[in-house]
């Protein structure tokens, strides 16, 4: 296949994707309210994922304690993909799959939000933070494929990428956190100078 085949057929499948995003928008509306409660209440957002998901996990985090694009106070939000100590000590002292939920646990009080962003839905680290992250009285969010997998059987809300392709359901995943950070900026953007 030439880059030039394959540029098209990506287009078309992300294209696809994308078109039926709008479909989700009360999904997107509740997760974004859910944010912006906790925020509001002092709850802070926790996000996971492995692989790509990872870097949107990361990515999501900084937005908010960093900046997304309008000046306002820094946001809490923590990835929990980024302590490689707390990643090793729990990975191989009891599982990988518990690399996450035990950061949970640790971290999650009743008021904040986990997301979980899983493009199968079925990543058992990822499920079981959110098992854990409801245990804790935390709003739960996945970010998954169109499929939902387990994750949305622990999930307050969940955003199906609609798409079955990893690739597309990642990038229907970063539209969607980057959406979340534009309503969130909305409500926490203060007045300032031009
Ligand atoms: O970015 C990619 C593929 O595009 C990979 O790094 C991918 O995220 C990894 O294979 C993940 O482990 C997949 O996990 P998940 O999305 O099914 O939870
Ligand atoms: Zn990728």
């Amino acid at each position: 296949m030439t880059a030039g085949h394959n540029l098209k057929t990506y287009i078309d499948g992300h294209r696809r994707a994308l078109e039926q995003l709008i479909t989700l928008e009360p999904e997107i509306s509740a997760a974004a309210r859910a944010c912006i409660e906790a925020l509001r209440g002092g709850g802070k957002l926790l996000t996971c994922g492995n692989g790509g998901s990872a870097a949107d996990a990361q990515h999501f985090a900084a937005e908010l304690t960093g900046r997304y694009r309008r000046e306002r106070r820094p946001l809490p939000a923590l990835a929990l993909t980024t302590d490689s100590s707390a990643l090793t000590c729990i990975g191989n002292d009891y599982a990988f799959e518990d690399v996450f939920a035990r950061q949970v646990r640790a971290l999650v009080q009743q008021g904040d939000v986990l997301i979980g962003i899983t493009t199968s839905g079925n990543s058992a680290n990822v499920v079981r933070a959110l098992q854990a992250g409801r245990e804790q009285g935390a709003i739960t969010i996945a970010l998954t494929g169109e499929g939902g997998g387990q994750a949305a059987n622990h999930a307050d809300i969940t955003l199906r990428a609609p798409s079955d392709r990893t690739a597309h359901i990642q990038e229907m995943h970063i539209l969607m956190i980057h959406v979340l950070c534009e309503t969130i900026d909305d409500t926490f953007v203060e007045a300032t100078p031009a």
